[in-house]
């Protein structure tokens, strides 16, 4: 299960408008991965282009064999049927139970029984957690549980790719440090392939074996975790330690005279890499690697402090 997206030479514009142009890249299969970029770079839009929402202006998106930028609306379908989305805010139908909302893909694509429905329901409601909630109303409940209901819905047709549009948004911290857990055991569970996109960076530094990030209507970088949280590119590097010094601005990129009121400024050094989660329920994660691998292999030298098992989950801003 899981299933590799490949990604060729994308661009996507609105009218005049550029979001982002000529994005490579290769999403491994079963692997977790997430997409960062500041506000307004495109991150949605590259979710929703995936799944076949939006087209794209040019470029490919190859998902077992079929092309879905170019493919037919027939070939779209089957296509879409690999994946689950989280959106933002769980999506849920207000005035349906939450058994009723996530039997609701069940009913709408498949001809399952009540009782196979009920099976499917009952088993991912129990894989998130929410097992005896079955009654409630989505105002009844908390956000983070909402979020974990909006994965369970998003299970029940088995994806082999799971989008997360933005999980933690709203979740104070220990509750994303819970959705956080959730996602690495899940996807070791049910070894599909995740794509998620969010702002925290300490869920960035820990949840994913690959990082991109959207910059200033490109793609500044993709590739393994270590690779992006030990680099010094100053685009990659002030985003994934969330520093003001670096060409990142408030509203866009800072002008000259900006850069060159920080040039005297000398950056922090970069925080150590944490060890990366792992999930819980004792089944490895398909990609799982030592601790150090890819620095290694790549003869870097990871930040002093990396990997060590008592370091603080929190990073160094
Ligand atoms: N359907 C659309 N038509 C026109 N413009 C759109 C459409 N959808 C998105 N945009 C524009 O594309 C840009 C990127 O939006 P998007 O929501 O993908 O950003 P984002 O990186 O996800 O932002 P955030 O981090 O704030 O959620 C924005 O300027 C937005 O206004």
């Amino acid at each position: 299960m899981g299933t590799e997206i490949k990604v060729e030479n994308l661009t996507k514009s609105f009218g005049k408008s550029l979001i982002w142009g000529d994005v490579t890249l290769t999403i491994p299969a079963g692997e977790i991965c997430v997409m960062l970029g500041p506000s307004g770079t495109g991150k949605s839009v590259f979710l929703k282009t995936l799944i076949g929402l939006l087209k794209p202006d040019r470029g490919s998106i190859v998902i077992q064999g079929t092309d879905i930028a170019s493919c037919s609306e027939k070939e779209l379908y089957e296509v879409r049927k690999l994946f689950g989305v989280l959106f933002q805010d769980g999506a849920m139908f207000g005035s349906m139970n939450l058994y009723d909302n996530i039997a609701f893909p069940l009913r709408e694509h498949t001809k399952k029984s009540e009782s196979e429905i009920r099976n499917i329901v009952m088993e991912k409601m129990d894989l998130v957690g929410l097992l005896g909630t079955e009654d409630k109303l989505p105002g009844e409940i908390s956000g983070g549980m909402r979020k974990r209901a909006g994965i369970a819905r998003g299970l029940v047709l088995d994806p082999e790719i799971v989008l997360f549009d933005e999980p933690d948004s709203g979740l104070d911290p220990v509750r994303t440090a819970f959705l956080n857990q959730l996602i690495v055991d899940l996807n070791a569970q049910i070894d599909a392939t995740f794509l998620i996109v969010t702002h925290d960076i300490n869920t960035a530094r820990t949840v994913p074996d690959n990082i991109g990030l959207l910059y200033h209507k490109h793609l500044a970088m993709f590739g393994p975790r270590e690779m992006l949280l030990s680099s010094e590119e100053p685009v990659v590097r002030q985003f994934l330690n969330a520093q003001r010094v670096g060409p990142i601005g408030m509203s866009e990129e800072k002008d000259a005279d900006e850069l060159a009121a920080e040039a005297d400024q000398e950056l922090p050094p970069l925080p150590p890499i944490p060890m990366q989660l792992e999930p819980s329920n004792g089944i490895p994660r398909r990609s799982q690697r030592e601790p150090g691998a890819w620095c290694k292999e790549n003869g870097i030298t990871p930040p002093p402090g990396s990997f060590e098992e008592n370091m603080s989950m929190t990073t160094a801003v």
